[in-house]
C-alpha cells in the first residue's frame, strides 16, 4: 500500500493558498499530521479523500492518479472529517444502516459488520439510543464506525479529538491504534499527545508547506540539544516571554520554570533537557517560521 502526494498546491480563490507544494511517501502505519490551526491539514484530507482536486500536483494511490480514477481509492477508503455530524434522532445502528444502504451495501452484509463494529467502538450496549444522547466522544466512535463500513485500506481522520475530555481522547487514541494494523491511517491534529503514543510517522505543515516528516524517535532526536530549562524569578518572567521560544512554563515556590526551545542556552543560568515531542514539533514549527521571515 502506497499513497503518494507529489507537488501537490491547492490555491483558492482570492490566491489563498491551502497547500504549497507539498510532497509525501505515505506506507502503512498511522502518519500523525501535525500542524498549527490553518496549516492546510483539512485541505490536504480533502484532497486525500477525493472531495476536492490540487491545483497543481497529483496524489496516486498504487500508482493510480486518483484524480483520473477516484473510485480506485473510493472504494478501499474510509474518511471521519472535522465535522461529522449524526442525525440525532436515528439510533447508532439505523444511522450506521443508514449510511450503509447509501454506500450501497447489501443489508445482509450491512447488518452483521455493523454488529461486529458496534463492538469494536464499545457502543454495542446503547446501540438503541438516539444519538442525540451520546456525548462527543460517543458520537466520534459512531464516526470512526461509519469510516470503517467499507473495511477501507485507507482510513482518514481529521481532527477527531476536538472537543473530547481526557479520558475519551485517551480511548479514541486506542481505539486507533487497534485499527491501524495492515491499513494507512492518517490522523490530522493540532494536539501533539494525541498521536504522541500511536504514530508510527509524523508529518508537520506550515502554511501549506511540509515542514519535516520522521519517525517520533527521528523528530525527537533532531531536537536534541535545543531544548532549555530556566529556572528565573517571576518578576523577570514578562521581560523574556515575548522573546523566547517557549514550550511550557510552570509557577513554582521559587520563580518560574521556563522550558525554552534554542539553538544555543538563552542565559547561562539554562541547564539543557531531553526534548519531548511538544519541543521538537515547536522547535521545527519555529524554525520554519524563521526561514519564512528571513
Ligand atoms: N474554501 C476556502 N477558501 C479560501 N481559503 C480557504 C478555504 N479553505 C481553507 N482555506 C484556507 O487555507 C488554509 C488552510 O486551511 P485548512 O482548513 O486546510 O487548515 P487546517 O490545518 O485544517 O486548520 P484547522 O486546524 O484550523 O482546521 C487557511 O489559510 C484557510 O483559511
Amino acid at each position: 500500500m502506497e499513497l503518494i502526494i507529489e507537488g501537490v498546491s491547492k490555491q483558492y480563490k482570492g490566491n489563498f493558498y491551502g497547500l504549497r507544494d507539498l510532497s509525501l511517501t505515505i506506507h502503512t502505519g498511522i502518519l500523525g499530521l501535525l500542524g498549527p490551526n490553518g496549516a492546510g491539514k483539512s485541505t490536504l484530507m480533502r484532497i486525500l479523500s477525493t472531495i476536492t482536486q490540487p491545483s497543481t500536483g497529483r496524489v496516486t494511490w498504487n500508482g493510480i492518479d486518483i484524480a483520473h480514477n477516484p473510485n480506485a481509492l473510493r472504494q478501499v477508503l474510509g474518511y471521519l472529517p472535522q465535522d461529522f455530524g449524526v442525525y440525532p434522532h436515528l439510533n447508532a445502528v439505523e444511522f450506521l444502516e443508514y449510511l450503509a444502504a447509501i454506500r450501497g451495501l447489501d443489508s445482509r452484509t450491512a447488518r452483521k459488520r455493523i454488529d461486529e463494529l458496534l463492538h469494536l467502538v464499545n457502543l454495542h450496549e446503547v446501540r438503541k439510543k438516539p444519538l442525540s444522547a451520546y456525548s462527543g466522544g460517543m458520537r466520534q466512535r459512531v464516526g470512526i464506525a461509519q469510516a470503517l463500513l467499507n473495511d477501507p485500506h485507507l482510513l482518514i481522520v481529521d481532527e477527531p479529538t476536538v472537543g473530547l475530555d481526557p479520558e475519551e481522547r485517551i480511548r479514541f487514541r486506542n481505539l486507533l491504534v487497534e485499527l491501524s494494523g495492515d491499513r494507512i491511517v492518517i490522523l490530522s491534529t493540532h494536539i501533539v499527545s494525541d498521536i504522541e503514543a500511536t504514530a508510527t510517522d509524523i508529518a508537520v505543515i506550515r502554511q501549506g508547506q511540509l515542514v519535516a516528516h520522521a519517525s517520533p524517535s527521528s523528530l525527537l532526536a533532531s531536537a536534541t540539544d535545543k531544548v532549555w530549562e530556566w529556572l528565573m524569578p517571576s518578576d523577570t518572567w514578562a521581560a523574556y516571554r515575548n522573546q523566547l521560544i517557549i514550550s511550557s512554563t510552570i509557577q513554582t515556590n521559587e520563580g518560574v520554570r521556563v522550558r525554552v526551545i534554542a539553538d544555543t542556552p538563552p542565559s547561562a543560568a539554562c541547564t539543557k533537557v531531553t526534548p519531548t515531542l511538544e519541543d521538537a514539533y515547536l522547535y521545527h514549527i519555529s524554525a520554519s517560521r524563521q526561514e519564512a521571515s528571513i
